[in-house]
């Protein structure tokens, strides 16, 4: 298995072994004749959200977990940020047992998620701020450099003094970031950063996260169901399903191990006669002959001799090679949940 762990010479900034989360709660019926009836006598159901995960993640990477709905990515966060005590395993983020929530591990990271706000609605974003400048102890300088910077990439300045209610769901957005990330933390956790928000937001947001990542060398362990976003800024993706880790490794790893082939398309001057695609590799997807346009899917190392095949069919005006949609890959990937068993995959 390739896999992305950090580098050997340098000490890993998040570490988890057998990471493992049973949530246990009690089932109450309908009604209040359920709910009576709970009280009385209570059923308890447990559910295994995580499962005996192990992963490592090095400074400044940008990492991208990816799973379907109830995957166990949100668990997974939240025992990193020390939310959720774990079941068992173990984790260590900076050094720290998240769990314990000491002020100086709290101090170093920050957790956003894309549904939840931190910033006081009746209030301008400023007071939230200010708040947390007190919380975090951080000095007038340090506070006026970070915000200063924050609001000059986020193009938010003019929106400090606003009442947190008037302003759009895009820009509230790049508040809460502002938020998270004015005490300057070396590891971001971010859930579905992007959600709600339209084309030129989520461009903005992704934009932003890679800059922060540039210039501060910030970890971030980020859960997306946008493949934009993990496209945009992940090095490394790793894939959860059922609570368990199944992959981990580059995104075109995960591209070529769940989808070998390349989607070739090839554009001619004139019709190319039918017959003579019989000499040519891969499986045609479609021939329209009345555009000349074919369409195939080949063995991604008979690329090259599939292309001279179809330069011999006639004159081309076009010719087109493409990974299959990401996005598709993924929603492939979680229909045939057995399907990275070998390779690269976990
Ligand atoms: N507080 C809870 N009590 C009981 N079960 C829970 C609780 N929180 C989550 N779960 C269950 O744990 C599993 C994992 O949930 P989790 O929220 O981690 O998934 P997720 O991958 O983040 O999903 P989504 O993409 O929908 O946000 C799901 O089956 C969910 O129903």
């Amino acid at each position: 298995m390739t896999s992305v762990h950090a580098p050997l010479d340098q000490p890993a900034v998040i570490a988890v072994a057998g990471l493992t989360k049973t949530y246990t709660f009690h089932q109450q019926g309908a009604g209040l004749a359920g709910a009576l009836r709970s009280l009385v006598r209570r059923t308890y159901e447990t559910r295994l959200a995580v499962e005996r995960i192990d992963f490592t993640i090095g400074r400044g990477e940008v990492v991208g977990l990816l799973g379907p709905n109830g995957a166990g990515k949100t668990t997974t966060l939240k025992m990193l940020s020390g939310l959720l005590y774990p079941t068992s395993g173990e984790v260590e983020v900076l050094g720290h047992t998240p769990s314990k929530r000491k002020p100086d591990y709290l101090r170093r990271i920050a957790l956003v998620m894309g549904q939840k706000t931190m910033l006081w609605w009746d209030v301008p974003a400023m007071e939230s701020l200010l708040l947390h400048k007190d919380m975090y102890d951080l000095t007038t300088a340090e506070f006026d450099r970070n915000v200063a910077e924050l609001a000059d990439l986020l193009e938010v300045r003019d929106l400090l003094n606003v009442q947190v209610r008037k302003v759009s769901l895009g820009e509230r957005m790049k508040l809460e970031l502002m938020a998270a990330l004015v005490h300057r933390p070396e590891v971001l956790f971010l859930d579905e950063p992007t959600i709600g928000l339209d084309v030129v937001a989520k461009a903005r947001v992704r934009a932003f996260l890679a800059e922060v990542t540039r210039r501060h060398d910030t970890t971030i362990l980020v859960t997306s169901h946008d493949m934009d976003d993990i496209e945009a800024l992940c090095s490394r993706v790793m894939v959860i399903d059922h609570g368990r880790l199944q992959y981990d490794g580059s995104l075109s790893g995960l591209v070529r191990s769940a989808r070998p082939r390349k989607l070739v398309q090839a554009t001619y001057a004139r019709t190319v006669d039918g017959s003579r695609l019989a000499g040519v590799e891969g499986v045609v997807v479609s021939n329209h002959s009345s555009d000349q346009i074919i369409r195939l899917e080949v063995e991604r190392e008979r690329t090259g001799d599939v292309l001279e095949q179809l330069a011999r069919l006639g004159p081309l005006v076009d010719l087109d090679v493409a990974d299959a949609d990401i996005e598709d890959i993924m929603r492939d990937l979680f229909l045939r949940r057995d399907a990275l068993g070998t390779g690269e995959a976990r």
